[in-house]
């Protein structure tokens, strides 16, 4: 994770970032840090990057790489605006004992477009990653890519409309998704929780799941019955303040998938 102390909303690249409307800093931090104790209280390992002045997007760890098996391919982001990132990602893996780091030759945006399954790795493309990232990860982790295409510019990430919850069992939105990619979710992910619209629309799906808690944003209240229908334990979080830059829970999060 990484702080917010740099966060600000001053370009707009996604349907969500409005300059004209003010960021509170001191709200925006203490936010992030609620969302760091509650993993740490759950017995998470919470491992911090330092923000860097004039990436405002920095607390969205999640983009800056894909890590499975204790391996990690790197980003590459669509936007110049926040393409320094990646390097600094990269570094930090490199400084922290990781020897498998990858820097990749195609626009990816980690794991905002990657969810990891048991079985797959599911991949959005359309707005940010390129379809040509897909076969480079499936190359580099050896395990079968999904390609879903992303269709609603408000669902610009896979990760904003889709969510892993443990094994191969996942919730999304489908009209995010093309007519071809709901039928490929459907036919994989026959048991999948299907989020509604006013769920979504509060990026309810930007949640991470440690197989049993999911942490996802507060104001999708109505997944938590059928997550808990399901056996897991939500755990509703604000981040009203990440959410005027486009992302919530899982944005925030790198997941460390150790090998
Ligand atoms: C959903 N995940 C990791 C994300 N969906 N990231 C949020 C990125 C927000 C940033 N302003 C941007 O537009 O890149």
């Amino acid at each position: 994770m990484c702080p917010p102390a740099h966060f600000k909303v001053t370009y707009s690249i996604n349907p969500w970032m409005d300059p004209s409307k003010p960021v509170d800093l001191r709200l925006a931090l203490a936010q992030w840090e609620d969302l760091r104790d509650r993993y740490r209280a759950l017995g998470h390992t919470v491992e911090v990057l330092e923000p860097q002045p004039g990436l405002p997007d920095m607390v969205f760890a999640a983009n800056g790489a894909i890590v499975v098996d204790g391996r990690v391919l790197g980003a590459r982001f669509a936007h110049p605006q926040r393409a320094a990132e990646a390097a600094i990602h990269r570094a930090w893996f490199r400084e922290n004992g990781w020897t498998e780091v990858q820097e990749p030759l195609h626009i990816n945006e980690g794991e905002g477009d990657f969810a990891v399954t048991d079985t797959w790795l599911l991949a959005g493309r359309g707005f940010r990653s390129s379809p040509l990232s897909h076969p480079e990860a499936q190359e580099f982790f050896g395990r079968p890519v999904i390609g879903l295409d992303l269709v609603d510019p408000r669902y610009y990430h896979l990760d904003t409309a889709l969510s892993v919850l443990g094994g191969d069992e996942i919730m999304y939105y489908p009209p995010a998704f093309s007519p071809g990619s709901r039928a490929v979710l459907a036919r994989l992910f026959p048991d999948a929780l299907i989020a509604e619209e006013a769920d979504a629309a509060s990026l309810g799906l930007n949640a991470v799941s440690d197989g049993l808690h999911v942490l996802l944003p507060q104001p999708a209240a109505g997944l938590f019955a059928p997550l808990r229908d399901r056996g897991y334990e939500p755990i509703g979080i604000d981040l009203s303040e990440l959410l005027k830059g486009g992302g919530s829970v899982k944005c925030a999060t790198l997941e460390l998938r150790l090998a």
